[in-house]
Order: C-alpha cells, then structure tokens, then sequence
C-alpha cells in the first residue's frame, strides 16, 4: 500500500516506521500546506498535523478520492463539516481520538463502567488526562471521547476543563515531560474511589492502529469508527 504521511512529526515518523515494517511503501511525507502537492501516487493518507490544519487537509483528500485516516485531534468542531465533504465526494474518512487497541478496549471499560455507575449517585466521576509537553490541544482528544462516552450513559449534562458544574464532569489536564499518554477514569465517594487507568507506554501503539486502520480503509468509501475496524479484527 503506498501512504501519504500528513504530518511528519513525532506520530508520522512513528507510523512510517511501523509501515515500512508491514511492507507499505511512504510515498509522500507533508509538513506544510497540502496544496502545493500530488497526491495522485498514494492509495491512502494519513494525517496526524497540527489543528489548524487537520479539516483542509481531509477535505483535499476527499476532493482527490483518496481514502483518510485522521488522527489529529483539536478539530472536532469541524468534524460535520469533514463528514458532509466526505460524503459528496464519495470518498472515506476514519477519525479517532485515539488509535491504540488499549484505549480502544478502555473505551468499551469507560462505556460499561459509566452504565454501572449510574445508579449509585454518591459516586463523583472525574477525568485526569496527562501529556507530554509539546501537545497543543488540551483536554486530549481521548479525553474528550472518555467524557461524552460517560455523558452518554449518565444522567450527567456535559464536561467541563476543570472547574466544572454540579451536573457536569471536570477534565483535568497536566503536562509532564516526555509522557505519550495516561488517561485516568475516577469515581470518588466519601468512603472509597473507583479508578480505570489507561497508560501508553509509547506511540507505537496509536501508530499500528494508524496503520491498520489505513489498510482496512483502502479500498472503501464512507465515514467510519475504529468500532469498524476493530469489529473486524475480533
Ligand atoms: N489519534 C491518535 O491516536 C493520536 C493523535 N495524536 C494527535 O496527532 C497530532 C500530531 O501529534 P504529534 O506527531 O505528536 O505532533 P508533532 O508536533 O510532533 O507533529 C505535527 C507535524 O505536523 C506538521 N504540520 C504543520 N502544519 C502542517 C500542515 N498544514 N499539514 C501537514 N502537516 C503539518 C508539523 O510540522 P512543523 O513541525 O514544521 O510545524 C509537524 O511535523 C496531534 O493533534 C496529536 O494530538 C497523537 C498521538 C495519537
Ligand atoms: O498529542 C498526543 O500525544 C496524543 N494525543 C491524542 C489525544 O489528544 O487524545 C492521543 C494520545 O493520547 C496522544
């Protein structure tokens, strides 16, 4: 498969590696403006970029027919903008906050916790996510998934970046050093808390899934979820 990286930062230098190793081919390594190049060599793009750049560079894949894995996150309020291009373009777009078959796993934990919970109102919940010290965007895009995962299942009405109101889950960001990425669940009563803790040890673990959702998507049109990879894989 030939793979066009945008984005050729710490994530796209990983995936380029780990592509290499299953036998794809990087065709095309972009770290600036999308419009000054030919995509017409690769079969699938991967943009892992910065916000801003994130919806122009999936809606010019989709304007050239070429299948889009997008991980940046930071951009998701154009998310409805990206589908609708998508879907006029004919074209395919797979975003996920996070790519990593752990926290993929941690979502479905998060989702069954949240149902479990939900009886028991003198539990609070809150989310701590922690990142190294470079990120842009804050609170982490799996930070967010985690938080509208559990609004979904609870009689909670949204979240909010640490101080939040009575009905609403406070996210809490920190930026350490080198971490790739920790994402930590908790409920707290007066007499016990409950936790779930996700801990990547690296960024291989979002670059593989990176890639193999680029090799699930390949030959495919329309919006998809990693669900629809994973749900392949089992
Ligand atoms: N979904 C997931 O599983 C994961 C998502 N991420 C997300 O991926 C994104 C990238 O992370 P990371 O690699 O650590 O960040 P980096 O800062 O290391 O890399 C970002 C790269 O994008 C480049 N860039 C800037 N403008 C453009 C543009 N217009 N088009 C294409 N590339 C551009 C930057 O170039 P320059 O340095 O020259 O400005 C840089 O090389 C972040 O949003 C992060 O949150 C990260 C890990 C996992
Ligand atoms: O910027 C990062 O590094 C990461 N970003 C993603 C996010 O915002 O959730 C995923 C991962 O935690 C690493």
């Amino acid at each position: 498969m030939k793979i066009a990286l945008l984005g050729y930062g710490k994530m796209g230098k990983t995936i380029e590696r780990i592509a290499i190793d299953r036998g794809h081919e990087i065709v095309l390594k972009i770290s600036d403006n999308i419009a000054a190049y030919d995509l017409s060599l690769a079969d699938v793009a991967i943009d892992f970029s910065i916000p801003t750049a994130a919806l122009n560079n999936i809606i010019t894949c989709c304007k050239n027919g070429l299948p889009v894995i997008s991980g940046t996150t930071g951009w998701l309020k154009d998310y409805e903008k990206a589908v609708k291009v998508c879907e006029q373009e004919d074209s395919a777009l797979l975003y996920a906050s996070n790519f990593s078959i752990g926290v993929n796993l941690f979502f479905d934990l998060n989702q069954k916790l949240a149902k479990l919970m939900q009886p028991f109102k003198e539990y609070a919940v809150a989310i701590e996510e922690i990142h190294h010290t470079q990120k842009l965007d804050a609170p982490s895009g799996t930070a967010i998934s985690l938080a509208d995962q559990i609004v979904a299942n609870s009689s909670l009405t949204g979240w909010k970046a640490e101080q939040a109101e009575k009905n609403e889950i406070p996210v809490y960001s920190k930026r350490i050093d080198e971490v790739p990425g920790t994402h930590t669940v908790s409920y707290a009563s007066r007499v016990d808390t409950i936790e779930i803790k996700h801990t990547a040890h690296s960024r291989e673990g979002f670059a593989l899934g990176a890639v193999i959702a680029a090799e699930w998507i390949k030959d495919k049109k329309g919006v998809f979820t990693m669900k629809d990879v994973l749900s392949g894989l089992k």
